[in-house]
C-alpha cells in the first residue's frame, strides 16, 4: 500500500498543518506554498489514540496532481509525534468507551492568556483558573491584559504584581492606545502560541495587530447564536508578521478543568510547592487540616490570600479522586 502511494504521486514535501476544516487540511509547506491535504487509509502517525490529524502537526505529503482548487493539492502520508497537545475535554460520564482523544492543536509552546482591564471587568479568579489549566497542561503561559487605556485609577499594576512575583510573565497592552504590543510581539516572535480568553477582551483586535490581517469576527458572532459552527469550532494558525503562528480557536477559549482532580489541584499553584511538604499530614488538602503549612504562609503573608482564595473556590468545583 505505501509503496503505491510512493509511485502514484510526485516528492515528498514536509509542512505544518495551519487549518482543519473537516477532512481537508491547509499544509504550510517547506517549499513557501500551501496545499489542501487530505488523509488516505495508509497515513501513518506516530500519535496512538489521538485526532490522526490536527492544527500544528508536523506532517509529510505529496503532492497528487489533483486541480481545480484555489490550492495544490496533496496527500498525508505521516503525521509527526507531537510534543505537546491540546485536547477537547469530553464529559466523562458519557465518554465510557475508549474514545480517541480529540486534538484541538499540537506543539503549541506558549499559551497567551487574554483578559481586560475593563469591560470586562479583571477577574483573577478567572486569571487563576486560567494558570491552573497551564500548569496542568505543563504549558508556559503570558497572561496579557489589554484595555490598559480603561484603567483608569491606576488599580491594575497592582492586582498584577503577585503574578509577577510569581513568575508570571504579565504585559499590559492597550490595542486602543498602541501600547504593549511590540512586547507581546517580541515574546511570541517565532513560537507557535495559542491565545485563549472570554468574549470581548479583545483578542481579534491584538490578533489583527500581530498579524497584519483583518480577521473576520462574523464567525464568532455567528457562533454564539449557534450558526456556523462549522467555521468556528476548528482551530486556525495565523502567520504573525515577525514569524510563528498564532492559533485561534474557540475549542481553546472555553477550555475546563474536567480533567483535574481535588488532589491535583494544589500542584499547579506554584507558590504552594515549598511548603506543603512542610504539612503536618502528607495528604494535607491545605483546606481544614491541622497543622497545615500552607494555611500559616497564608496567614504570615508568604501566600497571597487571593491567590489561596482561588485555590479554595476551584477545589470546592472539582471532584476528589477517591
Ligand atoms: N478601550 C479599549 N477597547 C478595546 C481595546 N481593544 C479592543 N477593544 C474593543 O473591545 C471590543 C471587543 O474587542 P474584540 O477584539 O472583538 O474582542 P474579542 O476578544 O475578539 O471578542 P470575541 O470575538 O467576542 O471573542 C471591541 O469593541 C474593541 O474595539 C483596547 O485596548 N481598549
Ligand atoms: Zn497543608
Amino acid at each position: 500500500m505505501k509503496k503505491e502511494i510512493e509511485e502514484e504521486v510526485g516528492v515528498a514535501l514536509e509542512g505544518v498543518v495551519t487549518e482543519a476544516r473537516g477532512a481537508s487540511y491547509l499544509v504550510s509547506a517547506s517549499d513557501g506554498k500551501n496545499y489542501r491535504c487530505r488523509t488516505i487509509a495508509g497515513t501513518q502517525t506516530e500519535n496512538i489514540d489521538a485526532s490522526l490529524v490536527s492544527v500544528g502537526d508536523r506532517v509529510r505529503f505529496k503532492e497528487s496532481g489533483e486541480s481545480g482548487e484555489a490550492h495544490p493539492q496533496g496527500v498525508i502520508t505521516h503525521v509527526g509525534k507531537r510534543f505537546s497537545s491540546l485536547e477537547r475535554k469530553r464529559d466523562v460520564r458519557r465518554n465510557r468507551s475508549k474514545e480517541k482523544k480529540q486534538v484541538i492543536a499540537s506543539n503549541i509552546e506558549l499559551l497567551v492568556i487574554v483578559v481586560a482591564a475593563f469591560e470586562p471587568p479583571l477577574s483573577t479568579r478567572l486569571i487563576d483558573r486560567y494558570l491552573v489549566f497551564a500548569e496542568s497542561e505543563n504549558l508556559p503561559v503570558v497572561i496579557v491584559v489589554n484595555k490598559m487605556d480603561l484603567d483608569d485609577d491606576d488599580e491594575i499594576p497592582a492586582l498584577m504584581a503577585p503574578y509577577t512575583l510569581l513568575g508570571y510573565t504579565v504585559i499590559l497592552v492597550s490595542v486602543r492606545q498602541k501600547r504593549g504590543l511590540e512586547e507581546l510581539d517580541q515574546l511570541l516572535s517565532g513560537k507557535v502560541s495559542a491565545m485563549s480568553g472570554h468574549s470581548g477582551v479583545g483578542k481579534s483586535s491584538i490578533i489583527n495587530v500581530l498579524t497584519g490581517q483583518k480577521r473576520m469576527k462574523t464567525a464568532r458572532t455567528s457562533y454564539k447564536n449557534g450558526k456556523g459552527v462549522h467555521t468556528t469550532s476548528n482551530a486556525v494558525m495565523l502567520p504573525l508578521i515577525s514569524g510563528g503562528y498564532l492559533i485561534d480557536t474557540p475549542g481553546i477559549r472555553e477550555f475546563s478543568l474536567s480533567g483535574i482532580s481535588r488532589e491535583q489541584l494544589r500542584f499547579y499553584f506554584r507558590e504552594f510547592l515549598q511548603f506543603m511538604p512542610e504539612c503536618s499530614y502528607s495528604s494535607c488538602s491545605h483546606t481544614v487540616e491541622p497543622g497545615c503549612r500552607v494555611r500559616g504562609a497564608v496567614e504570615e503573608g508568604l501566600v497571597d490570600p487571593d491567590r489561596y482564595e482561588s485555590y479554595l473556590v476551584l477545589y470546592d468545583g472539582l471532584e476528589s479522586e477517591q
